[in-house]
């Protein structure tokens, strides 16, 4: 073996530890520019809990800061010194710097942070901003400890005969999605390229038994997998694959692992794994976000003493300054589409007249997986149109991501979007944490997210890697208590660039104008959408929207605004009394109550299907505004906004069509808003099976990635 050893395997540390204060000195002066670097004002630049969390009540901090230490930033900065004094294995170094390969030549802050303090074996929680190279700072120390150890030989791999066994498993990463889990894999078989160490994945949606059969097969020193995949395979006998060797543990995204909905799952993987008083076990933990609220947690699976590298400076907000982010109140909640279709026409139209600006590619957030496939199905249809393929926008991609598709539908996408030049990416939150879609110039999320943490990581997806980046925010006025109160300090500029967000959409719109344009096209766009799609989105955003708006009333009446005047819908969903009243509905006026057979009757579940069906060969639709707001069904219960009322008929049947509530594509409409603790009523579904407790109500579209592995 060609390195010395390390603190566990009792080798000395290359790179030099130096006074704090110092290295932030050093390291403002040699990181790349795109690094906000650490001011000399700064305390170091690695700091203690106590400092980065200021919310945290002395107790609670004290008791923290008895336990971390400042860690001792390196001097080293370029990858290539890491080859000096042995630190680094000459084979990764060139993996990481070779032009023809990863082509990095100097570390960034968090990766010259940790690398020291991994290697030499200490716990770690490191948090770092979007985009900011967290990947390659657990990776390459921990490919780097494998090598390492002694116990490892990595001579037997690729010999005939010869071969590691699924046992050898040193290194373990939990990632909690999918897609990220594959990311960070292809990121570490680049790292680990002729070194002989073996990179395997465990990741739910594939195949259990032709991912077991490779990792059999051909052994594993890395594992990378997702909560529900590892639990399965490591606590299964018959797999044959276990990790009694196991040395370092990394959660990526940690605080999302350590909450309520993962938190049971890495649990219990932890116990799956060797006696860490037995086998000595470093575990790592990265995110751009640490709330407090994890801290207890991180706590209870760190060793006492851990080390809290922290590179987002206390007076700092967590998002990039060079990623403008704007706010625009939308009049209704019909108006984002036709908002983010002007966003994209607005940019396309700047780069026709000259200006210098990367092609427009999007991600766009929604805090419904079904709103996401109405999205992408309205915006599909508005390709096929001649209009749309002649304009500057023509070679954009509109694709779709979210929990409910197939994984395979899923890994397409994602790979589609990572290829495409321009384009919109219309995703659940399952795409929100560590993915690396290159050049992402903008992230839109329409409606106001579930938390200061998801609105973070979703912005982050942009401005990445010191590229330039654009966040806009898209919410419904009656939306601003909940901004305010969710999202914290946070630098929105209220932006009114955009003008079919404040446009009265019951109105027709000639194609003169372009405002008449865009609304014409998105309506083309829905009109093409099958009316079960609608009702489901409709079904998916009451949960989201009743949690966002101030009150029922005003969510509901938003709502039938949006499928009535937007959908062009003639006939509201029913919902069931049980629903009505687990949801604190039934006496808001507006809602249609019903048992979901008048919907099945009528096929489709409207009598809007034809009426939108012609509506964008129209050129715009006229929506008899004399019919006073959303209602069609004026005889139905005009006092009471005109929404029909379908009398006490007996329980909604869960199953039917919609797959019961609990389930459907449209179940994560009803996790997100403040009140998801409250909504235990909608529990996670039958195929969870009845022995798992209740951890929170629905699941919503990127923690329903924890149960369907
Ligand atoms: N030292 C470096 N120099 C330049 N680019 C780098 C460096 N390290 C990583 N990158 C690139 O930066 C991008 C972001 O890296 P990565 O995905 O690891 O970020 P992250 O901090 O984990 O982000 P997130 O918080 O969103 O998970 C990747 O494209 C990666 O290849």
């Amino acid at each position: 073996m060609m390195l010395g050893t390390v603190r566990r395997f009792g080798v000395s540390h290359a790179l030099r530890a130096t006074a704090p204060r110092s290295i932030s000195a050093r390291l403002a002066t040699q990181l790349p520019k795109w690094q906000a670097p650490l001011t000399l004002s700064s305390p170091v630049a690695t700091r203690s809990l106590h400092s980065s969390f200021p919310r945290l009540s002395e107790a609670t901090a004290q008791a923290i800061v008895e336990e971390t230490e400042p860690s001792q930033p390196a001097n080293i900065t370029e990858f290539a010194d890491l080859a000096s004094g042995n630190l680094i294995h000459n084979t990764i170094i060139k993996n990481i710097i070779q032009p023809d390969r990863m082509n990095l030549k100097t570390m960034t802050e968090v990766q010259a942070l940790t690398l020291n303090e991994i290697v030499k074996g200490d716990d770690i929680l490191a948090q770092a901003k979007t985009g900011t190279g967290k990947t390659l700072a657990f990776l390459v120390p921990s490919l780097q400890n494998i090598l390492n150890d002694p116990t490892v030989d990595v001579s037997k791999v690729g010999r005939r005969g010869a071969r590691t066994g699924p046992s050898e498993i040193r290194a373990l990463i939990i990632s909690p999605t999918r897609e990220l889990a594959e990311q960070i894999a292809v990121e570490a078989r680049k790292v680990a390229f002729g070194t002989g160490l073996l990179v395997q994945t465990a990741v739910g949606g594939t195949q259990k038994r032709a991912g077991l059969a490779k990792i059999q097969q051909e052994g594993c020193h890395l594992l990378i997998g997702t909560p529900g995949r590892l639990k399965d395979i490591l606590s299964d006998p018959w797999t044959g694959v276990s990790a009694p060797k196991l040395n370092t543990l990394i959660l990526d995204e940690a605080d999302r692992l350590l909450d309520q909905g993962f938190a049971p799952d890495v649990e219990e993987i932890q116990t799956l794994l060797p006696d860490p008083t037995k086998v000595d076990r470093q575990t790592l933990m990265f995110s751009a976000t640490v709330p407090r609220e994890v801290m207890q947690m991180v706590r209870q699976t760190l060793k006492p003493g851990f080390k809290h590298v922290n590179t987002v400076r206390e007076d700092e907000v967590p998002t990039h300054h060079r990623v403008p982010q704007k706010l625009v109140y939308t009049r209704g909640l019909e108006n984002g589409l036709p908002a983010l279709l002007e966003l994209a026409q607005n940019w396309q139209t700047r780069r026709d007249n000259g200006e210098k600006l990367r092609p427009f590619k999007a991600i766009a957030y929604f805090n419904s997986t079904a709103e996401t496939k109405i999205s992408a199905d309205a915006f599909n249809a508005l390709t096929r149109t001649a209009e749309f393929r002649q304009s500057s926008m023509g070679n954009m991609r509109m694709l779709e991501i979210n929990s409910r598709l197939t994984q395979q539908v899923r890994t397409r996408s994602a790979d589609n979007f990572r290829k495409a030049r321009e384009g919109i990416l219309f995703s659940s939150d399952v795409t929100a944490r560590g993915m690396d879609f290159p050049d992402v110039t903008h992230v839109v999320q329409v409606g106001v997210p579930r938390d200061r943490e998801t609105y973070i990581h979703r912005l982050g997806r942009t401005g990445r890697a010191g590229k330039e980046g654009e966040g806009w925010l898209f919410m419904h006025r009656a939306e601003q208590d909940v901004y305010r109160k969710r999202l914290g300090r946070l630098p929105l500029k209220v932006d009114t660039e955009l003008q079919t967000a404040d446009a009265d959409l019951s109105q027709t719109f000639s194609n003169d104008t372009q405002v008449g344009k865009i609304v014409n096209s998105i309506n083309q766009g829905l009109a093409q959408c099958d009316n079960t799609t609608k009702v489901k989105s409709y079904m998916g955003q009451l949960g989201t929207t009743t949690g966002n708006f101030n009150s029922k009333r005003e969510a509901i009446q938003a709502l039938n605004q949006m499928f009535t005047v937007g959908y062009n819908m003639q006939t509201l969903p029913e919902l069931s009394p049980k629903l009505m009243q687990q949801m604190g509905l039934n006496r808001v006026d507006g809602v249609s109550m019903g048992d979901g057979s008048r919907q099945r009757r009528e096929g489709g579940f409207s009598r809007g299907g034809d009426r939108g069906g012609d509506r964008g060969s129209r050129g715009g639709f006229s929506r008899g505004g004399d019919r006073g707001g959303f209602s069609r069904g004026g005889d139905r219960g005009g006092e009471r906004g005109g929404f029909s009322r379908g009398g006490e008929r007996g329980g909604f049947s869960r199953g039917g069509d919609r797959g019961g509530f609990s389930r459907g594509g449209d179940r994560d409409g009803f996790s997100r808003g403040g009140d998801r603790g409250e909504r235990s009523g909608f529990s996670r579904g039958g195929d969870r099976g009845s022995s798992r407790p209740p951890r929170r109500s629905f699941e919503d579209s990127f923690g329903e990635d924890a149960f369907r592995f």
